[in-house]
């Protein structure tokens, strides 16, 4: 921490200073929006994550509303527990669970390629999550390796970044958003005017699977030249779908199957998440319960009057978060606009949950093999 209570590497003073309930710990990292901070809460002694976006209308869009509402509905073992938003003198701080094992991005860099049934399990907590948001009426739109946190043990997987997330109610997706190297054929072309963002993160799901199984993006070509006539290929190649299965590491016959019904241009003959969930790949090795898991989760989804409350009370912290303080001639220091803070509890099911992964890893674990295979690509993560 800078001597003025600042960030290291920022110009501006530490949004927590003073907070009378966080205290900052360490810059965990920045996103195009703005940084995250780990911190602690000082009255329970938790670690949280902490998102710091600027005040002001450049940076506090409709967006950020619209990914709050979404992120603050959201309850679930494999989505990154949103627990209140506030505003600082400076920022608009969105305090979320914090997951200490980093991403599955720098997970798969550092390892190679997994081998196929610890990629497995990745994808079927992701796919479980995805489940849920999509059945809570949300497509995330901008599901990769680096949206994909994992807890301590890096073991369990939890999706986060709703910035790109749109809700049902908001029509289906038209604009073109997403990382180029996860977007399905149908959001790349445009021609249709909308797409089912469901299948779209279907598709981006299959992607991931394949940089888990093989470190390299299935798209890309080591030859290819760099820049925009690269950029280009990619495209073209996604909507051709034109990918390859490398003949190492050697993946199961049942596995090829699953990616070649995910990775499929039409978003009508791709698989939808129930259809995934009846896979005989996907259910290899699923721990019991998992599936009635959602159905569990979206119990617990809060009534209308909760959501809207909530909802109201988004609007208003964001409203004012669009207003530059100096503008605003209200308080000088840390205005607490902040909702009641959110957790699992109250939901013995879900408290218990978390082991049922990780006593699945670990039975893989016991029977052995070498879990991570170290080749190494030129163009992978
Ligand atoms: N809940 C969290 N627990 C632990 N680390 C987190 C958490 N949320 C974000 N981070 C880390 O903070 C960094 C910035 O995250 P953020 O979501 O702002 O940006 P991003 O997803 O990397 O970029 P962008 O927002 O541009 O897509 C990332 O390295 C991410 O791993």
């Amino acid at each position: 921490m800078a001597a003025n209570g600042g960030v290291p590497g920022q110009d501006f003073p530490n949004p927590l200073a003073g907070n009378p309930k966080y205290q900052t710990v360490r810059e965990l990292g920045a996103g195009s929006f703005g940084i995250v901070q780990l911190a602690i809460n000082k009255q329970t002694g938790e670690q949280v994550a902490v998102k710091f976006l600027p005040r002001g209308p450049d940076k506090v869009t409709k967006h950020v509303e619209r990914e709050l509402r979404s992120h603050s509905s959201f309850c679930h073992p494999h989505v990154v527990l949103f627990k209140e938003v506030f505003l600082t003198q400076s920022h608009l701080a969105i305090v979320m669970e914090f997951c200490s094992g980093g991403d599955l991005f720098q997970y798969v860099r550092d390892r190679g390629p997994l081998r196929e049934d610890e990629a497995r399990r990745f994808l079927q907590q992701l796919v479980i999550g995805l489940d849920y948001c999509h059945r809570m009426g949300v497509v995330n739109r901008d599901i990769k390796l680096e949206n994909a946190l994992l807890d301590r043990n890096k073991r369990l997987l939890k999706i986060t970044d709703f910035g790109y997330a749109k809700t049902a109610a908001d029509s289906l997706p038209k604009s073109e958003v997403g990382t180029p190297n996860y977007a399905a054929p149908e959001v790349i072309s445009g021609i249709r005017r909308t797409y089912d963002g469901t299948k779209a993160d279907v598709w981006s799901c299959g992607v991931m699977l394949y940089i888990m199984l093989f470190h390299v993006y299935p798209f890309e070509r080591p030859d290819d030249p760099p820049g925009p006539r690269g950029f280009a290929k990619v495209l073209e190649r996604t909507q051709n779908v034109d990918y390859r299965i490398p003949s190492n590491p050697r993946i199961s016959s049942a596995c090829r199957d699953f990616l070649s019904h995910l990775l499929v241009a039409d978003p009508d003959q791709r698989l939808s998440t129930a259809a995934i969930m009846e896979h005989p790949w996907f259910c290899q090795g699923l721990p019991p319960g998992v599936k009635s898991l959602n159905d569990e989760c979206l119990r617990l989804k809060p009534s209308m009057e909760q959501q809207q409350r909530t909802d109201e009370e988004i609007a208003r912290v964001v409203r004012e978060a669009m207003v530059l303080p100096n503008q605003m001639g209200g308080p000088p220091h840390a205005r607490h606009a902040s909702l009641a803070s959110k957790s699992t509890s109250g939901s013995s099911e879900l408290e218990n949950y978390d082991p049922v992964f990780e006593e699945a890893y670990e039975a893989e674990t016991t029977r052995g093999g070498d879990h991570h295979h170290r080749h190494q690509h030129k163009h992978g993560p």
